[in-house]
């Protein structure tokens, strides 16, 4: 609108001319976009928009090159934390998007405005997490330490995970802590694109909005007060969103049975609700202690058998409750559990060609599972230090500071890798009709 002044010229932004078909949309059990089944062939890349940042901690020219790496290998989609909350806790990333209670930092929310922005000229799409279950971007545990006054608790530190995730749940019900999350996802989620001048509830780029990265009722003791508590506030934050924004879809970022003490029942009660638009689910043998990385031969035939369960028993979990699944975690470290990039990824490869596999062939049988994102795209990234730790300053890679930088990423490097992901990305892609 000519002649309007400064911020107004910004808040008039141009209302987006998306079509409802451009969203990534649920039909049955299955994605569409554009006219067409909309199948995911992602990575993860939690720090999308910290690259993406004017200030200090942005690389902006990486964040395109990373991209277009991507892109060039067929992936169509990014699983990206819109959201960090500054802690004092050593294995988290700084600095932080939100620096307190309603402190934000601009400068690092202009990053997620140009991931975004560049992601749309790539023709690929983002699902952005609100929020985490674990300490690495302060999350849940930082908002108990805002409302609650307790320390927010480092499992790397205490080394009690039962007792950290018991803990961290309280966060369901503290009224507090809740306003302060629904503040933030009202934020982000009327959010207008500093790059572009879209708002993001209007820009089809977004495919879905994600409630928490991994969120847990407790642990794997929780009672049936945690898990009913956990069950409503998925079903609540989940319509509180689409309440502020009637165009994306909403997911709970849950690991599936893992993450849900595993309870079968409680994983489908607590994604019932129709503002629940999709299922996740996630696939962990070496934390889960399936897969022996030190003793690989050994551990590999009983690891794989639980990961073939784990994945068709959600698809099947899917078709019962007629919504799309996708696999939006899963990973395995380098050769001799190595955290080096000169370590072969052999085994690795042969983990995500099995997954890639069966995955690719329930999906052409028309089973609901709508593709993958593995676990984590690291590209050019490389770990600085002897011990492989994460220090302020260091680049960003697939694993985030509360774990081994090298531990289960992805590298540019890692051709062998990169080839398998292109194949299987390929294939998914030739689904789409
Ligand atoms: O969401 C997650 N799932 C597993 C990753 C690797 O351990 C971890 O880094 C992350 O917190």
């Amino acid at each position: 609108m000519a002649g309007l002044v400064g911020g107004a010229a910004a808040a008039a932004a141009p209302v987006s001319t998306a079509g409802k078909s451009e969203f990534v949309t649920v039909k049955k059990t299955h994605f569409a976009r554009k006219g067409k089944t909309y199948y995911i062939a992602g990575a993860n890349f939690w720090y999308g928009g910290y690259l993406g940042s004017p200030s200090g901690v942005g690389e902006r020219a990486r964040l395109r090159k990373e991209l277009d790496t991507m892109k060039a290998i067929g992936i169509n989609n990014v699983r990206v934390l819109a959201v960090s909350e500054k802690t004092d806790m050593s294995s988290a990333v700084r600095p932080a998007t939100t620096n307190g209670p309603g402190k934000y930092d601009e400068d690092l929310l202009a990053g997620l405005d140009f991931l975004v922005d560049e992601l749309g000229k790539r023709d690929m799409t983002v699902v952005l997490y609100l929020n985490n279950f674990w300490q690495w971007s302060g999350g849940m545990t930082q908002y108990l330490n805002w409302f609650e006054g307790t320390p927010a608790l480092d499992p790397n530190v205490t080394k009690d995970y039962d007792d950290y995730m018991a803990r961290t749940a309280r966060f369901y019900a503290n009224k507090e802590a809740q306003k302060e999350y629904r503040g933030t996802i009202k934020k982000i989620v009327q959010r207008v694109n500093t790059i572009n001048g879209k708002p993001y509830r209007d820009d089809p780029v977004i495919m879905s909005w994600q409630l928490a990265n991994e969120p847990r009722p407790g642990n794997g003791k929780a009672s049936d007060k945690e898990k009913a508590i956990y069950t409503t506030w998925i079903a609540e934050t989940a319509q509180y969103i689409h309440e502020l924004d009637k165009n994306h879809l909403v997911s709970s970022g849950s690991e599936g049975l893992a993450g849900s003490a595993q309870d079968a029942k409680l994983f489908m009660a607590s994604h019932s609700s129709k503002h629940i638009d999709y299922l996740t689910y996630h696939l962990w043998p070496k934390n889960w202690g399936w897969f022996d990385s030190k003793k690989p031969v050994e551990s590999w035939n009983g690891a794989i058998a639980k990961s073939r369960d784990y994945l068709n028993s959600h698809i099947d979990m899917a078709r019962t409750m007629g919504k799309p699944i996708v696999l939006e975690e899963f990973g395995l470290d380098r050769d001799g559990a190595s955290f080096d990039i000169k370590a072969g990824t052999k085994i690795r490869d042969r983990f995500y060609g099995e997954i890639f596999e069966l995955i690719g062939r329930r999906a052409a049988a028309g089973d609901p599972i709508a593709g993958w994102n593995f676990w984590a795209w690291g590209g050019a990234g490389r770990a600085a230090n002897a011990d492989y730790w994460w220090k302020q300053g260091n680049d960003f890679m697939g694993d985030p500071p509360q774990e081994e930088q090298g531990l289960y990423s992805v590298f540019d490097a890692d051709a062998s890798s990169l080839a398998l992901i292109k194949d299987h990305a390929d294939k998914l892609r030739s689904l789409q009709k």
